[in-house]
């Protein structure tokens, strides 16, 4: 399928038909009516998409594609009378909103503090990439084959598992060590892995029907129990131990994690009770499943297109060549980059936008209504109504991008003065936007451009010629079938 140039539409394609250098996957509207069951809203203009035995039961409410502000009517709209729909509430119960915080009175000041401090702060960021670029030799470790061969490996995994440790190294100020040589099983990352799969399962089943299956104890929620207690042990013996270094010190430094600053800050003012270790918890665990998944699944999408595309490949590593005085080599000869120098680079954050739009990592909102109102574009919507906006579809749409929407063309986000192009979130919402923005962007965009530069430079990636690559059925964008790669050292002339 690909949008209609006239309607915007979706229109059936043959795969064959796609050039060298545009993407592929399944239609918007297809992955859309596949992940979403039947309450949905839709981006596109006209008529309700062809759901078949899926349709709605009413009208939902539909947001004109033409005009990406209506995101923006959507993302306002959620700040007086929608928020994330109480079902998504009992599946997300670790939120800050869940009801695991809901007796803590004071939790929409600490949400709003979170919102403000250290996750926004340069040290955050500066922590993170201090650590990407310290786990390049272990991406080495891991993705260099014997004598310079080419070997297949996932890809993937490599990427989740860094940025597990990227995540969960600023945020909880540990290193499980998912990259330590042979991808150990860390029992922690498991419970976390199971938990969101079973959340997932959450989704997909009648609302009365998970909950008489979690009383019972019964299947994936009995399951979903020992994760959820395996995660609550680690995080609360982390919690204990960074109280008592924090109390010990007298105090945190700046470039401290950001659960020592939290305890920091609270030891201020709220004490050190249960009910404060349990919105540590939520908060730090809030952090991690927004932040560890997310960048992972950009980087595997970011290396298939590169796969695809060895024209972009190649004016990346020109692009880094500019910066070769602040570059370190390491004794095996691994190339790792002053994280600074890489912010300023104009080509690596215009192809990471671009993939970001073709694939985001988030691939759909989902905001419930809790007053009836008209939104500002016109459409009216009442207490129950699902809103459900595809950031997957957005990012393929020529009304909002133009002809090429569905092709890999960094270029569309540099000006002609060279400079990068200014474009607004309601129109690329792959962060969201609106009051409920990512946080973590600044810290994703840091972690993003670490590891793809580390990669580029230092190794060739190609893709396993008759690897089916196809977006997976989940909260996050990830791949059906993992992304199978060849990885050899690149030979780069000086
Ligand atoms: C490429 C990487 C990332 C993408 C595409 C992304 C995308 C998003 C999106 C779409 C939302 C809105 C979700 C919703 O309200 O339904 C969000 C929220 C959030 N993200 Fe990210 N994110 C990324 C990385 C990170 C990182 C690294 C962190 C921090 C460690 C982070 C922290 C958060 C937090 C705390 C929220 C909740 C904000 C709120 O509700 O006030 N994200 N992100």
């Amino acid at each position: 399928w690909r949008p209609s140039p006239s309607s915007g539409l979706l229109s059936p394609c043959s795969a064959s038909s796609s050039s060298t250098t545009s993407t592929s996957g399944p239609s918007a509207r297809t992955q859309l009516s596949r992940w979403t069951g039947r309450s949905w809203a839709c981006s596109q203009p006209t008529a309700p998409p062809r759901l078949g035995h899926l349709r709605p039961r009413r009208q939902p409410a539909q947001l004109p594609p033409r005009r990406p502000a209506a995101l923006g009517n959507a993302a306002l709209h959620h700040r007086r009378s929608g928020q994330r729909s109480p079902r998504l509430h009992l599946q997300l119960p670790q939120l800050p909103q869940g009801p695991r915080v809901r007796p803590y009175h004071g939790h929409f000041r600490r949400w709003y503090l979170q919102r403000r401090r250290r996750l926004l702060a340069p040290s955050a960021c500066q922590g993170a990439a201090a650590y990407v670029r310290a786990s390049v030799p272990s991406l080495r470790i891991q993705l260099q084959p014997p004598q310079g061969r080419m070997r297949p490996a996932p890809a993937a995994s490599p990427h989740r598992r860094l940025t597990f440790d990227t995540t969960t190294t600023p945020v909880l100020g540990v290193d499980p060590g998912c990259l330590a040589v042979g991808f150990p099983e860390v029992p922690f990352v498991r419970a976390i892995d199971d938990a969101m799969d079973f959340l997932l399962v959450r989704n997909l089943l009648p609302l009365s029907w998970w909950k008489l299956v979690r009383q019972l104890g019964l299947g994936y929620e009995r399951k979903m129990a020992v994760a959820w207690r395996d995660i609550d042990r680690f995080i609360g013996d982390t919690i204990a131990k960074r109280r008592e270094a924090v109390k010990a010190t007298g105090g945190i430094e700046d470039s401290a994690d950001l659960l020592s600053s939290y305890i920091d800050d609270d030891d201020g003012d709220a004490g050190s009770g249960t009910v404060v270790d349990v919105f540590l918890r939520d908060t730090t665990m809030n952090l991690m499943i927004a932040g560890r998944d997310t960048t992972g699944s950009a980087l595997t999408w970011f290396f298939y297109l590169l796969t695809r595309n060895p024209g972009v490949v190649s004016k990346i590593l020109a692009e880094l060549d500019t910066i070769k005085t602040t570059t370190t080599t390491t004794l095996d000869g691994m190339v790792t980059f002053d994280p600074d120098e890489l912010g300023r680079l104009v080509y690596l954050h215009a192809a990471l936008c671009e993939s970001l739009r073709l694939y985001p990592p988030v691939p759909f909102e989902h905001k419930g209504v809790v007053a009836a109102e008209a939104l500002p574009s016109g459409h009216e919507v009442r207490p129950g109504d699902k809103i459900l906006v595809s950031l997957y579809a957005m990012g393929r749409m020529e009304a909002v991008w133009g002809m090429d929407c569905r092709e890999f063309r960094p270029e569309r986000w540099i000006g002609e003065d060279g400079k990068p192009r200014y474009v607004p979130s309601y129109k690329f919402a792959s962060f969201n936007a609106g009051p409920r923005t990512c946080l973590g962007k600044d810290m994703a965009f840091v972690q993003l451009k670490a590891v793809a530069a580390a990669v580029v430079r230092n190794f060739e990636v190609e893709a396993v010629p008759g690897h089916v690559v196809q977006p997976k059925i989940s909260i996050v964008l990830h791949m059906k079938n993992g992304f199978t790669a060849r990885i050899k050292r690149r030979q780069v002339m000086n």
